[in-house]
């Protein structure tokens, strides 16, 4: 971007500057910039820095001409937050126009200021270089600025993450990610990867996505098939015929002891021959369609010799880590082939899958809530200002339930005890019976979270017939040690449980 920029030699030195005031700007340190963040989400909202030299650069969010084209407004955005901040460029500093429409990208130097009072703004850019600009045509940018449809931005992928919905969801992503290495981390948790192309379905999790090659394999033969036919058996017979005779020539020349040049040659044209014939077989191998074999389709012949999946879980991979490392965790893509069209089911999604070594249920349970609580109090900490986005256009209540999900201890009740309390509604008919041993449905989980306790639930002890073979077999024979934490508007956010440890018990069952 600033490929060709002459940098700010003078401010380029040190990596922050003390020019003028008490606190420093601080410059990127692999870019010749200052991010904006670093100006306008500071305490005082950048007011401190007035006076100071630095370079920004950004996408304009909004432009305008202003004091009959005297100098222009640019509302500068460059990700880092999704707050603007104010750039002013004099029209003796630069042409305006190619500044002003949204979508252009820019790079500049200029001077911080506190704006005039009455506005909104608690410091401003007054540029004094423009040193670079990428030009928009206007007429072709394809984002107004007037709100767009998460359906209508699927057609603009390329420029979907200039738009404040599609960068909060990017940095609230990022700053989750990052929360969760630290926790676990911080918690000497080891982050081991798992595959991504695998042959294990887990516990059939779900359904799976394969992964093959046969289907390019069969179309590239069809079409190799169609530019040449297969070698006829007269053509292999004449190669092999062919690879007899040299073979004979190279043994006479051998036997008359003919020079070494001859010798060489004959076998050149022997090993050519042999090259020939088993082109040929192997060509003659080409069958158009998918390889079959007992009237079922012919794995052996994929590119792994067997049928392989994307993951739906690296938990058995990662439960092989534990036994050898102790805590560990996954963090990865997984996928899920299943046709449910709902917020809750996703192809693809990123999972966490921690393993604890020497550990129960309630240190599971205690290891989630305490994680589920980091997240939550690292979004109030580090992306407020994402949050209030999110609050203002999509999910009114998300601050306050981050708020209550970070400081109140979870609800722990058993599945028995959940089942009689859900019993007991009166005032709502569940869409499901409920009974004990049924699996919990979206509609019981959220009751309980929402309406009974109000605050997190941790629901535990489920029946065994419901849960996965590697949970563990409680004394009453009927239960497992299993988990499930629920939160209000979402229902279940985690499952866990204890590993079944005793070897005849989990060969059982
Ligand atoms: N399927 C689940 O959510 C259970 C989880 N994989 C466990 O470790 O117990």
């Amino acid at each position: 971007m600033a490929g060709n920029a002459a940098p700010p030699v003078d401010q380029m030195a040190a990596t922050t500057l003390t020019d003028g005031s008490d606190s420093p700007v601080q410059w990127a340190q692999f870019s010749r910039r200052v991010l904006i963040r670093t100006i306008v989400c500071r305490p005082d909202g950048g007011v401190g820095l007035a006076g100071q030299k630095v370079a920004v650069g950004g996408w304009v969010k909004t432009g305008r001409e202003q004091g009959k084209g005297s100098f222009a407004f640019l509302e500068l955005n460059d990700g880092s937050c999704p707050a603007n901040l104010q750039v002013i460029v004099d029209s003796s500093v630069a042409p305006l126009g190619e500044l002003v429409p949204t979508g252009t990208c820019v790079f500049v130097e200029g001077e911080l200021k506190k704006p005039p009072e009455g506005t909104k703004q608690n410091v401003e850019l007054r540029v004094l270089k423009v040193v670079d600009v990428g030009p928009v045509d206007s007429a072709k940018y394809p984002l107004p600025k007037t709100k767009l449809t998460l359906e209508f931005l699927r057609d603009y992928v390329h420029l979907r993450p200039r738009t404040n919905t599609i960068s909060a969801v990017a940095r609230i992503r990022n700053a989750l990610a990052y929360a969760t290495h630290t926790f676990f981390q911080k918690h000497e948790f080891l982050y081991v990867h798992t595959p991504i192309v695998t042959t294990s379905d887990c516990e059939g999790a779900g359904e799976m996505f394969q992964v093959t090659t046969l289907f390019s394999d069969a179309e590239k033969a069809e079409k190799e098939l169609k530019q040449s036919p297969l070698p006829s058996e007269a053509d292999i017979e004449g190669a092999k015929l062919l690879v007899k005779e040299r073979g004979e020539t190279v043994a006479q020349l051998k036997a008359s002891k003919a020079s070494k040049e001859e010798i060489t040659a004959s076998v050149a044209e022997l090993t050519k021959a042999k090259e020939n014939l088993s082109k040929l077989e192997e060509r003659s191998k080409l069958k158009p369609g998918i390889p079959q074999k007992d009237g079922k389709i012919d794995y052996s012949q994929d590119f792994f010799a067997r049928q392989a999946f994307l993951t739906v879980s690296g938990q058995l991979q990662v439960e092989t880590f534990v036994s050898a490392l102790s805590s560990v965790y996954t963090f990865g893509p997984t996928f899920r082939a299943e046709h449910s069209h709902t917020s809750r089911h996703l192809a693809e999604f990123w999972m966490v899958e921690p393993e604890i070594a020497f550990a129960d249920l309630e240190d599971d349970m205690n290891c989630a809530e305490a994680y589920v609580k980091f997240l939550c109090q690292w979004l109030l900490d580090n992306c407020l200002d994402d949050m209030q986005f999110m609050v203002k256009n999509f999910d009114q209540t998300a601050i306050d339930r981050l708020k209550m999900v970070s400081s109140t201890p979870f609800e722990r009740i058993s599945y028995t005890e959940a089942v009689k309390l859900l019993e007991k509604v009166t005032e709502k008919k569940f869409e499901n019976k409920v009974e004990w041993g049924i699996d919990l449905a979206s509609e019981h989980e959220r009751y309980l979270t929402e309406v009974t306790f109000k605050k997190p639930v941790i629901v535990y002890n489920y029946p065994k017939g419901i849960k996965a073979f590697y949970m563990r077999l409680n004394d009453d024979k009927k239960t497992v040690a299993a988990m499930d934490v629920l939160v209000p508007k979402v229902g279940e956010l985690i499952g866990g449980s204890q590993r079944e440890e005793r070897y005849d018990v989990i060969e059982k069952r």
